[in-house]
């Protein structure tokens, strides 16, 4: 008969997390951080605080390793608690079973974005005890489970940022989630894009179905549908022919029209409609000038000559507190980057270049502190399927990324800075 440990290993522990359905529109955080705590409990020195910054649904779980010397600025850890909605019916299996394959793979929304790093950040913690009885970090070290990263993080770590509780971490260093890397090398994110929602609305004149004239709503919009797309045919051409990497460009995607007049029976067909709508989903690398871009929208994609107006909701920060694009420096500049790389090293790793991120997470709002922050994920040989059916992560990737932790967690935790705090 198994003994308590071999029912409760890595493994299990993972999977169980990933059983808690955290998934939007109703995500059971509650059930997540309970979970967390009691395995948080196991692990000798580690102390929990849970903090209700809206409302009491929307728990944020702080898990801290004390160090040595508080004085120092501490290392953070962060993971969303959330994730995007799965449609089981395409899935190959339940995606909240958890399903562990015959050939190693571990089926579940969350596998790769981002459950994993959350308990890999904690076993890593609970071997470093256990292997090395000896170590203590000299700077504290702190994880957080946030909610709501995937629908902005403004009830999430956008408050968390602005919160005394985090103030009074004095966070020097933050890693957060990164993604998967197709071949040998792991992947490391210095930057995310900027979201804008985009809606452009276009009103001209109405008629009957059976006229031509200029100027209809219809018209106006479709003319500026071209201009937009003719924008991303040349983003997009700058990718296909290798000058720039997918994250490097503005993307711009539509996600919605809406027109005509609808009825019960359908579409009224003989009517020409007096407006029409348009959404877009906008990427701005941080290399962009975002007032060139707004110039762009007026003058091109909305331009009021053509009886078009739009608005641009802007996701998140674009500049750091001192007016800086939210960039963390990958070179010498930035001593926890040298840590950071030389931890992955010594771990057997190797790191790719540096890259934007395509999407965004809640890194921009603390580089928007100024906070050096990068995105990483210990997934190697490994499929990208955030967000796509069937998400799965390989039981052995899951493991090695707790060994590469242990490296990481032990180089950052100890780090003296000699000349720098
Ligand atoms: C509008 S902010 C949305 C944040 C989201 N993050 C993960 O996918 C994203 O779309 O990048
Ligand atoms: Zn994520
Ligand atoms: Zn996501």
């Amino acid at each position: 008969t198994p003994n308590k440990e071999q029912q409760s290993n890595p493994i299990s522990r993972f999977r169980n997390y990933l059983k808690i359905n955290t998934a939007h529109p109703t995500p059971n955080y509650t059930a997540a951080v309970n979970y967390l705590i009691a395995f948080a409990a196991t692990i000798p020195t580690l102390k929990t605080q849970t903090l209700y910054l809206t409302t009491p649904d929307k728990p944020l779980l702080l898990i801290t390793y004390p160090g040595s010397n508080p004085t120092l600025p501490a290392i953070l850890f962060n993971s969303h608690l959330d994730s995007v909605p799965a449609e089981p019916s395409k899935w190959l299996h339940n995606p909240f079973s958890a399903h562990h394959s015959t050939d190693g793979k571990i089926y579940a929304r969350g596998a790769q974005d981002d459950k994993c790093i959350g308990m890999q950040y904690l076993e890593a913690i609970k071997s470093l005890k256990k292997s090395n009885l000896n170590y203590t970090p000299l700077r504290t070290v702190h994880i957080s489970y946030v909610p709501d990263e995937e629908i902005g993080g403004f009830n999430g770590m956008a408050k968390f940022v602005e919160s005394k509780e985090f103030k009074e971490l004095n966070i020097g260093f933050v890693l957060d989630e990164g993604q998967a890397s197709v071949n040998d090398e792991f992947r490391v994110f210095y930057a995310d894009r900027s979201p804008w929602h985009l809606v452009i609305k276009a009103e001209g004149e109405p008629g009957h179905g059976s006229r031509m004239f200029d100027n209809s709503a219809m018209e106006n919009m479709m003319k500026s549908v071209e201009v937009v797309m003719k924008f991303r045919e040349n983003q997009f051409d700058l990718v296909k022919a290798g000058v720039a990497m997918n994250s490097e460009v503005v993307s711009a995607n539509p996600v919605f029209f809406k027109a005509g007049i609808e009825t019960p029976s359908g579409f009224v067909m003989n009517m020409q409609p007096s407006e029409v709508m348009a959404g877009f989903d906008v990427r701005l690398p941080p290399t962009v000038d975002p007032d060139l871009m707004r110039r762009r929208i007026v003058e091109e994609w909305a331009p009021a000559w053509r009886n078009m107006t739009y608005e641009i909701t802007e996701k998140g920060p674009l500049r750091d507190y001192m007016g800086r694009p939210l960039m963390t420096a990958t070179n010498d500049s930035n001593p926890w980057w040298s840590v950071f790389k030389q931890a992955i090293e010594e771990s057997g790793g190797k790191l790719s270049r540096p890259e934007i991120l395509p999407s965004t997470t809640d890194a921009r709002f603390m580089r928007q502190l100024g906070i050096p922050t990068l995105g990483f994920s210990p997934m190697k040989n490994t499929p990208i399927l955030l967000h796509d059916h069937n998400e799965f992560l390989k039981d052995s990737v899951y493991l090695e990324g707790i060994q590469i932790y242990e490296h990481i967690i032990r180089a950052l935790s100890s780090f003296d800075g000699a000349s720098f705090t």
